[in-house]
């Protein structure tokens, strides 16, 4: 039986300590930093590895910082692939699993032969913070509950939420004009901090549609239960600790408490609406959907499992976590390198101006012909993908690419690890160019399957279709208004809390177009 490729790795060990404690403990870290310092010095090369860039743009240098040194810990996958090939082992505490960064095994491990492997089933202090909704069922519970929300993603249902989520952005943009400095014309914005004004707003609306005002009590609560839960997840993991009546602790209870008994009061009052009102021309919001099929149930031949009050409370946790960050975080990443790249920014602006005029929100069928912000939009997903890997799980013993793998087995699919790899993407792998993906996703690397930043298979994003329509209209918005480069305080430092952010935000200097059509303004 051919062995699995042990990799005598540096890396190991920190890896191995951290994820031993939740993976971004500070202990853990510290720990790491004590035993890696010495080691490696200075964490610049490995940010080499993520982005070309910035030697060109001469950021500034920084410490070793506990939480810098994550990244390190989170890219290890990524400095593996490049010492050892696609195919390599490696621990997470006391788990070995099996990386797999070759395309045609990621394409059997997802879509071929995706019925030998489970999604892997987070830890349950990540299962607070992204529900029991979708993103972590499984079997004919997930197939029922995604077959009834999928129509919610379809594109002409989400049409007809642009309008507001282009009102929404246009808000920003006019609150950044008011708070700019009257003698320069400029602002600088942490936009990381921003874009989640949107995101939050767009997830609110495909939620909970015309019950938007209701739907954002719930999800002002939500963002509380999740800041408490996001905190206990960066402290030391102490088994059963989160079950003790401590002060946070009986917080978050209560918080949980209220969000359901809101929904609950909610779900009455759209059960009562009459069969007219229900059909009142609004778009097919998740809450509806899910109540449909809590009623529908006993008309199903052989219902599999009726949708309950408490489903639907877990699927609005797990669309507001899976919704929000990830798509702010594509924005975020999307400005930072506009801001990086001014040939690109002004290029994609020319685009949006001749498509969309300088100040209408644009609408659909404008938003597709913006082609060359959506190569942008492609090409920053591929250097920066919010979700950097995933896991499966072998259900049975498999053998795949020559590798017997035992059950249970534990798959890590490197997503940023595949993106950035030179095999599929050619020399210029780390750099941003995207030019590359001006044939179509499918032909911009070697192979189709190197791109997959909302996965691939049964079990692909199904917010992709709304992450894509949001980014594009607000990115267009932005370019209509604003010319924009990164702030002297930026420190390019891309890093991993569960999704990729830029660590110490992403300030960026914004002038409205309308005040640097003077002579004088250099950008
Ligand atoms: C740039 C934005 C986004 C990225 C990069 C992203 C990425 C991903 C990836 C990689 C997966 C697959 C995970 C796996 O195979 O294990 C996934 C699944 C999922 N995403 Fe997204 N996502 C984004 C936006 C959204 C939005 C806006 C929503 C909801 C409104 C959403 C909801 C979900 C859900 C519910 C799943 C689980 C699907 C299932 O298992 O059936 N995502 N996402």
């Amino acid at each position: 039986m051919p062995a699995f490729l042990l990799v005598p790795c540096a890396f190991m060990p920190h890896w191995h300590f951290c994820s031993l404690i939740s993976g971004t403990s500070n202990l853990a870290v510290c720990i790491y930093v004590c035993i890696f310092v010495p080691m490696s010095c200075h964490a610049m090369p490995c940010q080499r590895l993520v982005d070309a860039d910035v030697a060109e743009h001469g950021l500034p240098r920084q410490s070793l910082t506990p939480l810098f040194a994550c990244l390190l810990v989170a890219h290890g996958h990524l400095i593996l692939l490049l010492l050892t090939g696609s195919t390599f082992l490696i621990w997470f505490g006391p788990t070995p699993r099996l990386a797999v960064a070759d395309p045609d095994l990621i394409r059997e491990i997802l879509l071929s032969r995706a019925e030998h492997f489970d999604r892997y089933e987070s830890h349950p202090m990540v299962r607070q913070l992204e529900g029991e909704g979708l993103v972590s069922l499984r079997g004919e519970k997930w197939a029922h509950h995604r077959r009834v929300l999928a129509p919610t993603f379809h594109m002409e249902n989400l049409k007809m939420l642009l309008p507001f989520i282009g009102k929404t952005v246009v808000d920003m943009a006019e609150k950044w004009v008011t708070m700019a400095d009257p003698a320069s014309g400029e602002v600088e914005i942490d936009v990381s901090e921003w874009f989640q004004i949107v995101t939050e707003d767009a997830i609110t609306r495909t939620a909970f549609g015309r019950s938007y005002e209701d739907g954002k009590a719930v999800f002002k609560l939500q963002t509380q239960l999740m800041a408490f839960a996001s905190e206990a997840f960066r402290k030391v993991f102490i088994p059963g600790y989160r079950f003790l009546p401590t002060k946070k602790n009986t917080s978050s209870w209560k918080l949980d408490k209220e969000i359901r008994k809101n929904l609950v009061t909610l779900i009455g009052r759209r059960q009562e609406a009459t069969d007219d009102e229900r059909l009142q021309g609004c778009a097919k919001d998740l809450l509806g959907l899910m109540i449909n099929a809590s009623s529908n149930g006993g008309r199903r031949r052989q219902p599999v499992s009726p949708i309950s009050v408490n489903d639907i409370v877990e699927e609005c946790k797990t669309f507001f976590f899976a919704g929000k960050q990830t798509t702010s975080n594509l924005l975020t990443w999307t400005t930072v390198v506009l801001a990086m790249h001014p040939e690109w920014q002004e290029r994609a602006r020319q685009e949006v101006l001749e498509v969309c005029g300088a100040h209408d929100i644009p609408c659909r069928e404008q938003l597709a012909k913006l082609k060359t912000l959506g190569m942008i939009l492609n090409e920053t997903l591929r250097l920066y993908p919010p979700a950097v890997a995933t896991v499966r799980r072998a259900k049975s013993n498999v053998v795949l690419g020559g590798y017997h793998i035992p059950r249970d087995t534990e798959l890590l699919i490197p997503i940023m690890a595949v993106h950035h790899d030179a095999r599929l993407w050619g020399p210029d792998a780390t750099q941003f160019n995207p030019a590359r993906f001006a044939d179509g996703v499918a032909r911009a690397a070697k192979h189709p399957t190197a791109f997959i930043p909302f996965g691939l298979g049964a079990r692909m994003c199904i917010g992709q279709n709304l992450a894509l329509l949001e980014a594009k209209l607000t990115v267009a918005i932005i370019l209509q208004r604003f010319e924009f480069r990164l702030s002297p305080k930026y420190v390019h430092a891309p890093t991993v809390l569960m999704l990729l952010h830029p660590q110490y935000g992403a300030p960026v200097i914004f002038r409205s177009r309308s005040s640097s059509q003077t002579p004088d303004h250099h950008l």
